[in-house]
This record gives C-alpha cells, sequence and structure tokens, in this order.
C-alpha cells in the first residue's frame, strides 16, 4: 500500500474568497485590523528599544495617522512603528497566515510579556481586500541601513515588491477604496469607526481628510491657518489607573464620556487584576430614569485597549450585561470562535472572578453603608435578583443581603423580616405585587399593625417561586392570599351551630343574588369595623393563573379553578343590617342590589373589574342614589 504524509498547503487563491466572505461579517472590521497592526508595530519598536535592541534616533514620539483622500480615493494608515525589510514583507506579508507578531513574541519571550501585542493570526492585513482593488505598502524598517519596500497588490493574488520612496521608519498603508466600498471616504463614517475602536489606544491616532479641491474651497484655504489636529484617543484609560490615584468626578466623568449617560451611575468596581490572569475595567451599576424602566446595560470588551464587542455572552455572565462598563481582558483567545470561548477554563475563571467581585462590593456596601445601600435598592434590585436566578454561585453568595422595602417605607432583610414577625406568622413572607390595587388590603394590615414586603417589579414573581426552591421552609403569600389570624376578632364562646347557619343562609342569598352557584364564602369577624366584605384569592391557583397568561396569553381559570373567596365581616354594620332584613319577603330587591354592591366592592380593591362587571357597578351606583333621594 502506497504510503504519504506532509503538510496541507493553502493555497491563496481558494482561501481567499472564504476569508473576505466569512471571516469579517463586517465591512469596518479592516480598520481594525490596520491599525491594531500599526499599534503592534510601535509597540514591538518600544519594546526592542527599552531592551537597547533600538536605536530611536530621538524620535518616540509615537503616532498613527488615518488619511482619507476623496480625490484621489484612497485610505492610508500611516505609522512610525518598527517597519519592515525586504525579507520581512516577503514572509509576513506575503505568506498568509505566518504572523509577525507571534514570530516576535517567540523571539522576545523571555525579554517581554505578551503585553499590547494584539495580532496573533497573519490574516488581518488581508480583510483590505475587502474594499480596496489595489492596496500598496511602503515601509522602511528600524534597522539600520535598510531600503524602503514597496508592495503593490490588485486584487490579492499577485504582488509586486520594489523600492519605496519612504524615507521616514514606519510603514504606510494605501487603500485604493473600490467603486461599492467609497462609503469609507466619509470622515464622519471614519472618524466613528476609529473613535468605536481606538478611542483608548494606548498611542495618539489622528485623523485627517483630504477633501476635493473645489476652486471655492482652494481660494479660502489660501487664508487659513494649517488645521491643528487633535487625536481621537485617551492613550491612558482610567480603567488602567490605580483605583487608589482615580477620584470619584473622574469615575463619573468616565462614564459620562463612554456610555453617554447623563444620569451619575449609583457606584462602580474597578477591577484591576494581574494574576492569575490578567484583568481590567470598570463596572457601574447605573440609575434607572423611572420606576418601570428595565435595566439595560453595556459592557464594552477591549483587548489591549482596543474594543472588540459590545456584550460578549460567552465571555461575561448575562446578568451582568445589565451593568454597564468596560472589561479590557488581553490573555482572552478572542479571535477563536465563540462556542469555543464559551468552554474555555480561561473564560470560566474571568466570569467566576467578576461574579465574585460585584458580590464583594455589594456586601460590603450592605455591611458597611447600610443606608445608602437601602437607598440603591430600587435601582439595583432587578440586577441583584437575576443575578440570584441565573448563577447560582452569585445567589450564594448575595443571598443574605437581598432586602425588602416594606409597607411601612423601611428595608428589611428576609431574616430580619421573618424575624420580627415570627409571633404574628412563622416562615411566611406576606407580600404585596401592587400598592396602588392592593391599598384596602394595606390599609388593613397597617390598622392591626401588621406589614408586608413590597414585590411590585417584573421579575419578582420569578424571584419568589426561585427562593420558594431554594429555601423550601419558606412561603410567600401575597396580602390577599388568606386571611392572618391577627386581623380576626378573638371570639369568645362561639356557638357552633349558629355561625353554621349563617354562613349557609349567607352562601345561599349571595350566590342567589349574583347568579353564581360556586361563589366561595366565609363569614368572618374581622376587627376592621368598616369593611363589610373582601376578596381572597389562593397564592396557588393565583400564581398558576397568572403564569398561564403570562406564556399563552390567554386566561386559563377556568382549568385551574376559579379559588376567590369572598369573605364577609360580620362585625360590619352594613352586614349586621343584611342579616335583619335578608329573611323579609318585601326587602327581597333591595337585598339583592346589596349583595351585588358588597360583592363589587370588595371586588375592586382586589382586582379590576371587567368592563362589564364595571358598567353594572355604574348602573347600580345610580340606581342606589336615586332611591336614597326619593326616601
Ligand atoms: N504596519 C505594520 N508595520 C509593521 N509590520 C506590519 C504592519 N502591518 C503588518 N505587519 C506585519 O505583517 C504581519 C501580518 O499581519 P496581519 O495583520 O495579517 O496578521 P497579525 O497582525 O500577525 O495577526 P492578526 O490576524 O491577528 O491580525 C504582522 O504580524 C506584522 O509582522
Amino acid at each position: 500500500m502506497m504510503h504519504e504524509s506532509g503538510s496541507i498547503s493553502i493555497n491563496t487563491e481558494n482561501i481567499f474568497p472564504i476569508i473576505k466572505k466569512w471571516l469579517y461579517s463586517e465591512k469596518d472590521i479592516f480598520v481594525r485590523e490596520l491599525v491594531s497592526n500599526s499599534s503592534d508595530a510601535i509597540s514591538k519598536l518600544k519594546k526592542l528599544s527599552t531592551i537597547g535592541e533600538a536605536d530611536l534616533d530621538g524620535d518616540d514620539k509615537w503616532q498613527i495617522r488615518v488619511v482619507v483622500n476623496k480625490e484621489e480615493k484612497t485610505m492610508q494608515i500611516i505609522d512610525n512603528g518598527i517597519g519592515m525589510t525586504f525579507e520581512e514583507v516577503g514572509k509576513y506579508i506575503n505568506q498568509i497566515a505566518f504572523s509577525g507578531a507571534k514570530d516576535f513574541l517567540e523571539k522576545y519571550k523571555d525579554k517581554t510579556d505578551e503585553g499590547q501585542i494584539i495580532g496573533h493570526f497573519g490574516l488581518g492585513f488581508y480583510s483590505s481586500f475587502m474594499v480596496s482593488d489595489k492596496v500598496q505598502i511602503d515601509t522602511l524598517s528600524f534597522k539600520k541601513d535598510e531600503k524602503a519596500v514597496r508592495w503593490v497588490s490588485t486584487g490579492g493574488m499577485d504582488y509586486e515588491m520594489g523600492e519605496s520612496d519612504r524615507t521616514s521608519r514606519g510603514t504606510t498603508i494605501t487603500l485604493f477604496l473600490s467603486e461599492d466600498s467609497l462609503e469609507f471616504l466619509d470622515s464622519f463614517k471614519v472618524r466613528e469607526i476609529l473613535e468605536k475602536y481606538f478611542s483608548f489606544l494606548p498611542y495618539e491616532v489622528y485623523f485627517d481628510s483630504i477633501e476635493e479641491p473645489s476652486a471655492q474651497a482652494e481660494e479660502a484655504e489660501k487664508d487659513k491657518e494649517p488645521k491643528e489636529l487633535k487625536p481621537i484617543n485617551d492613550t491612558n484609560p482610567l480603567w488602567l489607573k490605580n483605583p487608589k490615584d482615580c477620584t470619584d468626578e473622574e469615575y463619573k466623568e468616565f462614564y459620562r464620556k463612554v456610555f453617554h449617560d447623563f444620569n451619575e451611575p449609583l457606584f462602580w468596581i474597578h477591577l484591576n487584576m494581574d494574576y492569575p490572569f490578567n484583568l481590567r475595567g470598570i463596572l457601574y451599576f447605573p440609575k434607572l430614569k423611572h420606576e418601570f424602566e428595565t435595566m439595560e446595560g453595556q459592557i464594552k470588551l477591549y483587548y489591549n485597549q482596543v474594543f472588540v464587542a459590545d456584550n460578549i455572552k460567552e465571555v461575561i455572565p448575562e446578568f451582568l450585561m445589565l451593568l454597564k462598563g468596560v472589561l479590557d481582558c488581553p490573555d482572552l483567545p478572542l479571535n477563536v470562535s465563540r462556542s469555543f470561548l464559551q468552554n474555555d477554563g480561561y473564560v470560566n475563571k474571568i466570569s467566576a472572578h467578576i461574579t465574585k467581585k460585584v458580590a464583594d462590593k455589594l456586601t460590603s456596601i450592605y455591611e458597611n453603608d447600610r443606608e445608602n445601600f437601602n437607598k440603591y435598592w430600587d435601582d439595583i434590585n432587578p440586577f441583584v435578583k437575576y443575578g440570584c436566578i441565573r448563577e447560582t454561585k452569585f445567589y450564594d453568595r448575595v443571598k443574605d443581603i437581598v432586602i425588602y422595602k416594606t409597607t411601612n417605607g423601611d428595608y428589611v432583610s428576609q431574616n430580619e423580616y421573618l424575624e420580627r414577625n415570627k409571633e404574628k406568622h412563622e416562615n411566611k413572607v406576606l407580600y404585596v405585587s401592587d400598592e396602588r390595587q392592593q391599598a384596602q388590603y394595606i390599609k388593613l394590615f397597617k390598622d392591626n399593625g401588621m406589614e408586608a414586603v413590597i414585590l411590585s417589579t417584573m421579575i419578582d414573581n420569578h424571584f419568589i417561586s426561585f427562593l420558594e426552591s431554594k429555601q423550601t421552609e419558606i412561603k410567600f403569600l401575597r396580602i390577599d392570599s388568606d386571611l392572618s389570624e391577627s386581623l380576626k376578632e378573638k371570639e369568645e364562646n362561639v356557638d357552633e351551630a349558629a355561625s353554621k347557619e349563617l354562613q349557609e343562609s349567607f352562601e345561599k342569598l349571595f350566590k342567589d343574588a349574583l347568579g353564581n352557584d360556586k361563589l366561595k364564602l366565609k363569614v368572618e369577624s374581622l376587627k376592621a369595623v368598616g369593611v363589610p366584605g373582601m376578596i381572597l384569592l389562593d397564592e396557588h391557583s393565583r400564581r398558576m393563573q397568572e403564569m398561564s397568561q403570562r406564556f399563552g396569553g390567554f386566561d386559563m381559570s377556568h382549568m385551574f379553578g376559579n379559588e376567590e373567596t369572598l369573605v364577609l365581616n360580620k362585625n360590619n354594620d352594613l352586614i349586621k343590617k343584611v342579616i335583619n332584613i335578608k329573611d323579609k319577603d318585601d326587602r327581597k330587591d333591595e337585598v339583592k342590589l346589596i349583595c351585588e354592591h358588597i360583592y363589587d366592592l370588595a371586588m375592586m380593591s382586589h382586582k379590576q373589574l371587567s368592563a362589564e362587571a364595571m358598567t353594572k357597578f355604574i348602573e347600580r351606583s345610580n340606581m342606589l342614589l336615586t332611591r336614597l333621594v326619593e326616601v
């Protein structure tokens, strides 16, 4: 049998269209690649100079210039970095997937760390052909006595190399833009791209645009001072500074600048870590603009000060994306596929570290500055709750600092609430989901010295179920789900038979009056004498109903049974009077009206009436008022 082994060779003609099409989904990526190459070229030379292997001849004002020329339809990326010799162009440019960056790191691995070298794969340069018909490189190496080299390629398949007239150290890449990419002559667009990727590059980046000369403009140009360009970037971003040296004002200013959010952030976490991995960044807890706003964060990921993308879910735990912040992770293997990232141990460690830092910060505010923690709670609670549901580790770290606002207006932790209410209802957290709708019940509670916690945000439904699954001994009950013993009058020497009879006669009366056979009714003796009736709805069936509505969008109450119970208060005057007249034949008509009205009023303090019920209620109210006048 024949046998042969060897390396598979890459044929540029075949691979090129694939690179063009698949590697870079966004066209503007070529700017990122080319400016990153310039930045690498500067970093390399800087490194060589610090270890005494390069003489800069005093020229160490590092800069990268991007110039668009509308008349010539070109874009140039110019740097004063390391440059390339004839051989180097042959090696690094003519051979696709041969990275000079990797070569450099390999060669100097004992003398330099990986810091600030961006490229790794030897593919980036070719992204320039996504937008150009022709690309030209003019480069002069820092090495003494080297000649400047020109490399030109049309279409990226064939090239020509020769001498260049470049006289200063560094590299100029000239892109002759193709007809379908002329949008990259638009200075507004190019500036926007540069700002997106390079606002924090370590070397100054200048942008210039040479406009098409028109007679008028040329005339005006004559009297004008030469334009003074300002770098588009901040070469020393706040996240790289030592947290000890940063002021609150600097953090706020940075937040405003990066996120264009003019609401002050509540607080922030400065991540500053060298070991076991490199991670720097600032995470901000934003202030919600209004109560019902859902949190929408933005985490910008940087790689050695070059922007990579927003909200990369493979690197950042999903719940953290509700925050706003920047993360610079130079150790991330960012050029590999995202699904790989997801399973990467290193990425998992980063996630775990950030999660821990966030939990630590929250705990420290809770422990050392409880007053502010309470103040922040309305803004941060959706984040904390979502984090608990999504990340068990986060829940484990913050479970004891989750707090609730109570109907008395103060804030308590679950343990504090359970402890101070244990005489009244052990292991039960009573809650309000809508303060306006449940106002009657809240009043009842307050009048009787009871308190409930307020769980009114969108996420609370899930959060309650989540907590119950974690701590099975504790139950969450909405304020209208049951009648606490504390709300009832203690009755002595109860006549069981009389109570039973009253209960049955009321049941019949209301069922007949309302035409509802299935009505559940209970007669109780409530402390709140002013309340004739109220509705209770079993917690479990209510949750099932809510869930089916949320997910299915339709009402499935008929499937779970309608567990609403009408409670009548025999301590109330109106009810007492109904007891007196309910069996009188000549008052039948009125008794029916009163029963309907008591039921509707109880319903109204429980939930919104249907349109039909509301119409009936209004008609009946008018009728009752008219009768009142007639008497
Ligand atoms: N402006 C430049 N100055 C000096 N050398 C450059 C410049 N641009 C490219 N090179 C050389 O060409 C090589 C190939 O560049 P290319 O962008 O294709 O890949 P890379 O930067 O190594 O990796 P990546 O694919 O991750 O960008 C670089 O590694 C570098 O050695």
